[in-house]
């Protein structure tokens, strides 16, 4: 079934942000009106992690917004977390489905490719994500899905659509107007002046697209 709470901004967290900064920032993106967060962070010891989930949790639930966690389900069990974001590398989705439940958010990523988003939804994702849509800074090697891919993905396939990588407030319309219901964003969020009304510009955005 689809969830429509999958729409507009998805705030996928930085790293090398010391965790009460990284709190403070996802505050002020959850004030801006972001009513999705990711957790994704290689780079922490698991204490560390576990303290920023834990924040997090209590942030996004004091908004009335979402928490994913990549990559790790435990993390994503320890914490209540609403659901987890899984790449290539990282388990088999229809086991990842049996041990959330079908209460938690399983998102995928599909790289440029359709026919790994029809076996994510097949599995179980909730929602499917293609990127990089433009060159991102935080993943420069990252694989490039072309628009024309965002705009089949979203007539084809019958899941929310996530675009991710290199999205910006100035070149995000073209994502909307194809039909995509997620924006991932990490530099062009987290490195804006004022992340509150960076934030609220991406949901404007998807206000004026439909409602
Ligand atoms: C919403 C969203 N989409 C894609 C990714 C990338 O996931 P993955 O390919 O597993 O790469 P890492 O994030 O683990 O480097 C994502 N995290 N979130
Ligand atoms: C995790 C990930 N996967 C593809 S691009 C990307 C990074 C997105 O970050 P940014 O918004 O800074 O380009």
């Amino acid at each position: 079934m689809r969830r429509p709470e999958l729409r507009g901004l998805y705030a996928v967290t930085p790293e090398s942000t010391d965790g009460a900064a990284l709190l403070r920032q996802v505050e002020a993106a959850l004030a801006g009106g972001c009513r999705i967060v990711q957790l994704r962070d290689k780079e922490s010891r698991m204490s560390e992690r576990l303290a920023r989930a834990h924040a997090l949790r209590a942030a996004t639930r004091r908004h009335g917004a979402l928490l994913l966690i990549n990559d790790d389900l435990a993390l994503c069990q320890l914490v209540d977390a609403d659901g987890v974001h899984l790449g290539r590398d990282d388990g088999d989705l229809h086991i990842a489905r049996a041990i959330l439940g079908p209460g938690r958010i399983l998102g995928a990523s599909c790289y440029a490719d359709l026919d790994a988003a029809r076996s994510a939804i097949a599995a179980g994702a909730d929602y499917v994500a293609f990127g990089a849509a433009f060159a991102s800074p935080t993943k420069p090697d990252a694989a490039s899905a072309p628009l024309a891919l965002y705009t089949r993905a979203c007539a084809e396939l019958d899941a929310p659509v996530c675009a991710i990588g290199g999205i910006t407030v100035a070149n995000a319309a073209p994502l909307i107007d194809a039909g995509v219901d997620l924006l991932a964003v990490i530099t062009d969020l987290f490195s804006a002046p004022d992340i509150e009304a960076r934030a609220n510009q991406y949901q404007r955005l998807f206000a004026k697209a439909r409602p």
